[in-house]
């Protein structure tokens, strides 16, 4: 199967990043955004300063308002928006190709996981997903980086983490689709826990104690849903929930930061923060943990502090008077 060429859909900072690794990786890459001053930036200036200010992009990626034919279709609008980018393409673009869901996060009402919406939207494509530790300006600016790469078919795995991979950009192929996609979901609503924990300045223990039981409760997760717990131990697992716990860097924590400082949900936005995937994820993956009857705990408090506006100190409080367990 042909691997040369690349087209990202949208342009935001992390179809960027991945569109700059493609490009540096040597395939011909076309990134697709909506907006028409954007994608003129990015052809004329090679720079995309809303998503990624002043980094210089690669030569060998071009921008365009439509998708065309390529080999290889990554997918990387916020999982909200997936459903609704994919309906807007061309079916024929998807249909017998490999298709790779970059978004983090499970989709409101369906409580579908990335690879579920492609399975509705494009039942003929081939599902793949990336995640791990990767932040969009470390990928976009050449900083060592690696992933996970998950897909069904291990030899084309393989051959796509090999058309994808450069000297910073490090993709492992993998089998589990499930465990890295509820991973990757999962670590967002953890990282506003912890962003959170720190905004009330509870301490660096109550964040790590925070991080192990999440890992804990998304290993709970992971294997009820149908994936594997050694997904957890690699880079969409402890990897990437480490980075986005301990990380300021990542909007979700930074978005747990201001619910910590005692500012509300619709505050938040209002003040223009970023994407923060966590947000929308909270009560989807409070709902799968309830349906599979998965003890989840923190997903619950972090579902209740965001749709409730309990404040963080009356939340702790609740999860430190849980009656006392055995840890395994
Ligand atoms: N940024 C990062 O470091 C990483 C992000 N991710 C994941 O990537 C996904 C995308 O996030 P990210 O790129 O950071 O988000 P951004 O907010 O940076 O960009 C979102 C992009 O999606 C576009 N978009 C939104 N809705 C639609 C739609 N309906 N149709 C087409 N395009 C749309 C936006 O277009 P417009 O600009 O026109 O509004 C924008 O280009 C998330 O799930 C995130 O968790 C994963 C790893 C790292
Ligand atoms: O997924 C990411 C890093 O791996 C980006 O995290 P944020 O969306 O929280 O910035």
């Amino acid at each position: 199967m042909p691997l040369e060429t690349v087209s990202v859909i949208g342009g935001g900072s992390w179809g960027t990043a991945l569109a700059q690794a493609a490009a540096m990786a040597g395939r011909s890459v076309s990134l697709v955004a909506r907006d028409a001053a954007q994608v003129a930036e990015i052809n004329t200036h090679h720079t995309n300063q809303r998503y990624l200010g002043e980094q210089v992009l690669h030569p060998g990626l071009s921008a365009s308002l439509v998708a065309s034919a390529a080999d290889v279709i990554i997918l990387a609008v916020p999982a909200q928006a997936s459903r609704t980018a994919l309906g807007a393409l061309d079916p024929a673009l998807l249909a017998g190709k490999p298709v790779i869901l970059s978004a983090k996060g499970l989709e409101a009402g369906t409580l579908d996981r990335q690879s579920e919406i492609l399975a509705d939207m494009a039942p003929d494509a081939i599902p793949y997903v990336l995640s791990g530790p990767s932040f969009a300006a470390d990928v976009a600016a050449g900083r060592p980086t690696a992933v996970t790469l998950a897909g069904d078919d291990a030899t084309l795995t393989s051959a796509l983490a090999a058309a994808l991979a450069g000297p910073s950009f490090r993709p492992y192929a993998a089998d589990d689709r499930i465990g890295v996609e509820i991973a990757g979901a999962l670590k967002n609503v953890y990282a506003l826990a912890c962003g959170a924990v720190d905004g009330a300045n509870l301490g660096a223990s109550a964040r790590a104690a925070l991080l192990a039981r999440g890992y804990a409760e998304m290993a709970r997760m992971v294997t009820a849903m149908g994936g594997s717990a050694t997904t957890l131990t690699g880079l969409a697992g402890l990897g990437d929930l480490t980075l986005t716990c301990t990380s300021v860097q990542s909007r979700n924590y930074q978005f747990g930061m201001a619910l910590g400082r005692g500012q509300t949900v619709e505050q938040i936005i209002a003040s223009g923060a970023k994407l923060a995937e966590g947000v929308a994820t909270a009560p989807v993956a409070d709902a799968l943990a309830k349906s599979l009857e998965v003890d989840a705990p923190l997903i619950a408090a972090v579902h209740a502090v965001l749709s409730q506006n309990i404040d963080i100190a009356t939340i702790v409080a609740g999860l430190m008077s849980r009656p006392l367990k055995r840890e395994d």
